[in-house]
């Protein structure tokens, strides 16, 4: 099989306070794969997000992207081939204009000029914000932030978006509209997230992580109606919400 987009292998690690927070976590994510990353609250999920670009550095075992270890002399490859949308859009955004921030980060790596405007475009037109770019991002709505967030991302031509909880406090339609551009998007996808729904629409793929350990990583729709393995990692669906009615599932 191919080099794995994402492999991480054994990795383990301990807060500076003594918390461990991993133990020998294992993760493969191949090219084009859409995995959901769940678990209950504290299970250590943003920890392991956190090394996937170098903003912690391993206590034990590795990680590495395309082939490449995430390590203190790549960070600036790793960081361009890891992009990763965190929950608030307001960490991301903080230029004057929103063609100014989609900008800024393929700017750092040098390109300028018409490269570096088609690049800003085309990720705007990925997230539907083309018609914003000379917008102050503060005069967005909170959802229109998290579109715009995404395109900061994008514009660096990742290899794998990690999306930290995508659907937090979109209304239903932005929700739905996220969905629909994470799934046109031609990248390997890592979300994490405990919306289980949106887990089952947009990932053929789910992980659960529960007290730093894997449990399971299996088909989303099998550990979601897996009600022994849900219950013993607190997982709740919605009230009302039963995967098993649902007709078409992502591929
Ligand atoms: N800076 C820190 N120092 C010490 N312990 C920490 C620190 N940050 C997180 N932890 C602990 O590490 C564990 C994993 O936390 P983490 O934030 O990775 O969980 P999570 O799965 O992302 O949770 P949530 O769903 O609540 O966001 C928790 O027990 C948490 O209390």
């Amino acid at each position: 099989m191919s080099v794995p987009v994402l492999d991480v292998q054994g990795l383990a690690y301990a807060y500076p306070d003594g918390h461990q927070a991993l133990f020998g976590v294992d993760l493969h994510v191949h090219q084009g794969e859409r995995v959901a990353l769940l678990g209950p609250n504290g299970a250590g999920k943003t920890t392991l997000v956190l090394h996937l670009n170098g903003i912690l550095a391993a206590g034990a075992g590795s990680v590495r992207v395309s082939g490449l270890p995430v390590a203190k002399e790549n960070l600036q490859e790793i960081r361009r081939r890891v992009g990763v949308v965190f929950q608030d859009p307001d960490d991301q955004l903080f230029m004057g204009s929103v063609r100014a921030d989609v900008a800024f980060g393929p700017a750092n790596l040098g390109l300028k000029g018409a490269a570096l405007e088609e690049r800003v475009m085309t990720a705007l037109d990925l997230v539907g914000m083309a018609d914003f770019a000379a917008r102050p991002p503060h005069h967005l709505s909170f959802g229109q932030r998290r579109r715009v967030a995404v395109a900061t991302v994008l514009a660096m031509e990742p290899e794998i978006l990690v999306l930290d909880e995508p659907s937090s406090n979109l209304d239903p339609a932005s929700r739905r509209e996220l969905a629909d551009i994470i799934r046109s998007l031609d990248v390997t996808v890592l979300m994490v997230t405990h919306d289980l729904p949106y887990a089952l629409e947009l990932c053929p793929r789910a992980v659960v992580l529960s007290d730093g350990h894997v449990v399971a990583d299996d088909s989303t729709y099998d550990v979601l109606t897996d009600d022994a393995l849900m219950r013993a990692h607190r997982l709740e669906l919605p009230f009302g919400f039963d995967p098993r009615g649902i007709d078409s599932l992502p591929q």
